[in-house]
């Protein structure tokens, strides 16, 4: 689905009851099977705007077309946290069918399709194992997995790995570049890592912060397969480096303002 982004403006009051612009200007669009990430220092707006592109949040100005419809919300949405809420009462199985029952879809469509979306996870013979048994990377596959079954138009992904050990994190990555080849749903993916960023996305958008603004959008111009090989490293540093200097200056003013 194509989500074209126009315009879009939040304030927000602060404690002192004054007005914060925390987002200003905002014009982008998400192409059909594009994986765009935004980057940018702590307190630009990263998730203000991926709530609002979800419906979750209200744009003080501007709007959200998905197909050319204003409608406020995606019609099917898949959401992955950083702390993902799985019901801990429900089997890993029950927790990925848990949107299609929503939805109404028949038991037997629960079925065939919670087992398609936990095989993709690699969670093929926990389908009976309970969140609290798991570690976080196999929760946040649940998650994945439960966001996917649904077949969303638009996945929107928060810090999803950020919790995760520097090694799993980067397991999960390869995972979820891999599902997303098979999916290639329309990604919105917000993360501090700017490694994660150039690893995964087709577009990094870089968010400047006081108010939240686009700073720049950069092109990842290598192949979604293989882009982990030895010959993509240079490029993949040189992204990641020129990522760096448009966010360090606002990085460094943030961590002065704790
Ligand atoms: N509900 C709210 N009420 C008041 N201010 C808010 C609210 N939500 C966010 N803000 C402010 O809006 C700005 C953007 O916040 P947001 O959480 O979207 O940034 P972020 O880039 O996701 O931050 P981080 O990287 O630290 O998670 C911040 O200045 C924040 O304090």
């Amino acid at each position: 689905m194509r989500i074209v982004v126009n315009n879009v403006e939040k304030r927000f009051m602060d404690a002192k009851k004054r007005d914060i612009t925390a987002l200003q200007n905002i014009n982008f669009t998400i192409e059909e099977q594009e994986f765009v990430v935004l980057v940018g220092p702590s307190g630009c707006g990263k998730s203000t705007l991926l709530n609002i592109v979800g419906g979750l949040l209200t744009p003080s100005g501007g709007e959200v077309y998905f197909e050319g419809v204003a409608s406020g919300k995606p019609p099917r949405l898949g959401i992955v946290f950083q702390e993902i809420a799985l019901f801990p009462w429900r089997t890993v199985y029950e927790n990925v069918i848990f949107g299609l029952e929503e939805q109404g879809a028949s038991k037997q469509v629960q079925r065939e399709k919670g087992k398609h979306f936990i095989d993709m996870v690699g969670l093929t013979g926990f389908e009976s194992a309970y969140p609290k048994q798991l570690s976080g990377g196999m929760r946040q596959r649940v998650g994945i997995a439960r966001a996917l079954a649904v077949e969303p138009d638009l996945l929107l992904m928060d810090e999803p790995f950020s919790a995760l050990d520097a090694q799993t994190r980067t397991l999960m990555q390869e995972e979820l570049l891999s599902i997303w080849n098979r999916t290639r749903l329309s990604t919105l993916y917000v993360t501090h890592n700017i490694q994660e960023a150039v690893y995964l996305a087709d577009r990094v958008i870089v968010l400047s912060r006081h108010p939240g603004q686009i700073k720049e959008v950069i092109h990842i111009d290598l192949p979604k397969t293989g882009r982990d090989q030895e010959q993509h490293r240079a490029a993949s540093e040189r992204y990641t480096n020129e990522i760096w200097q448009l966010i360090r200056h606002d990085a460094q003013e943030a961590l002065k303002e704790g």
